[in-house]
């Protein structure tokens, strides 16, 4: 199936004008969507079955950056909580440009989700046992990544890259450190097992590595005439699904 792709420009038009005062959509709201999509993305790769419960007994070590594609992973742990999975969240840098990431951060802590932070920059690497760990959530870059990058998310970075063939890892809307557009750009780039694009895939997802990686879209938020306006068609996402394997 040919999928439509919008440049990087074109999804910051699309989520200015469905925050803007036509839609009203809150950040908060689109952010507890994506971050949900992204859970429930994550269920159905890797299912916790009646037949194999091991899964509850590993850790989704969720990397979370300093913008809103961090927000999404702070939601996507909450929810893969309640799902019986359990996050640890990595937060190295916290940003205080949107007052409610402190919210995200105290609902973690009510659901008893530990949070590695800044002092943790040294240690991370030990709560990432292969045999303990799911999967690894990259939520550290999505469409506002302006290469190059700064400490120290190039360190986190170059250790996925070691850590991609042993543990899985799950991109939220971008791999980090891909450009938006034109894909990877550099010798040595995230090749993740799960993608989940939100709204809408960007053009950097035609360059996934289809026999890796599967392809997610979710945040299921947008109506026919919406997409149409912005030139592409509306996901069939089934009944009550967030998320549709594309
Ligand atoms: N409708 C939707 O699709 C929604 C998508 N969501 C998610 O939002 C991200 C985009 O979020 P945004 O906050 O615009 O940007 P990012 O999270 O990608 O990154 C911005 C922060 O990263 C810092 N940054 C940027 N480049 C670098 C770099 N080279 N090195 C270090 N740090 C970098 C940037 O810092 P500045 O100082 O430059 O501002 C920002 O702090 C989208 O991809 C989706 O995942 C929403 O959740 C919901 C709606
Ligand atoms: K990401």
């Amino acid at each position: 199936m040919s999928i439509k792709v919008v440049s990087s420009k074109l999804a910051a038009e699309i989520d200015k004008e469905l925050m803007g005062p036509h839609i009203g959509f809150t950040l908060q709201q689109l952010m507890e969507l994506a971050g949900f999509s992204v859970a429930q993305a994550i269920t159905r790769e890797f299912p916790i079955n009646k037949a194999d419960q091991s899964l509850r007994k590993k850790n989704v070590f969720v990397i979370a950056g300093p913008g809103n594609n961090g927000g999404d992973g702070l939601v996507a742990a909450r929810h893969l909580k309640l799902f019986g999975y359990n996050p640890i969240v990595y937060y190295p840098k916290r940003s205080e440009k949107q007052p409610f990431y402190k919210q995200l951060v105290n609902q973690l802590d009510f659901f008893k989700v530990p949070l590695l932070s800044q002092e943790d920059n040294d240690n991370w690497m030990d709560y990432l046992k292969e045999e303990d760990t799911v999967c690894i959530v990259d939520a550290i870059f999505g469409f506002s990544f302006k290469p190059p990058m700064r400490p120290p998310f190039q360190d986190i970075v170059d250790k996925l890259v070691e850590l991609e063939d042993k543990i899985p890892i799950v991109s939220v809307d971008i791999p980090t450190g891909w450009d938006v557009d034109q894909g990877p750009i550099t010798e040595r780039f995230i090749s993740p097992s799960l993608l989940v694009s939100l709204t809408v895939p960007k053009p950097c997802s035609t360059f996934i590595n289809k026999k890796k990686t599967s392809h997610y879209i979710g945040g299921r938020f947008i109506s026919r005439e919406f997409a149409n306006k912005f030139g592409f068609e509306p996901f069939n996402y089934e009944s009550t699904d967030q998320v549709l394997k594309i």
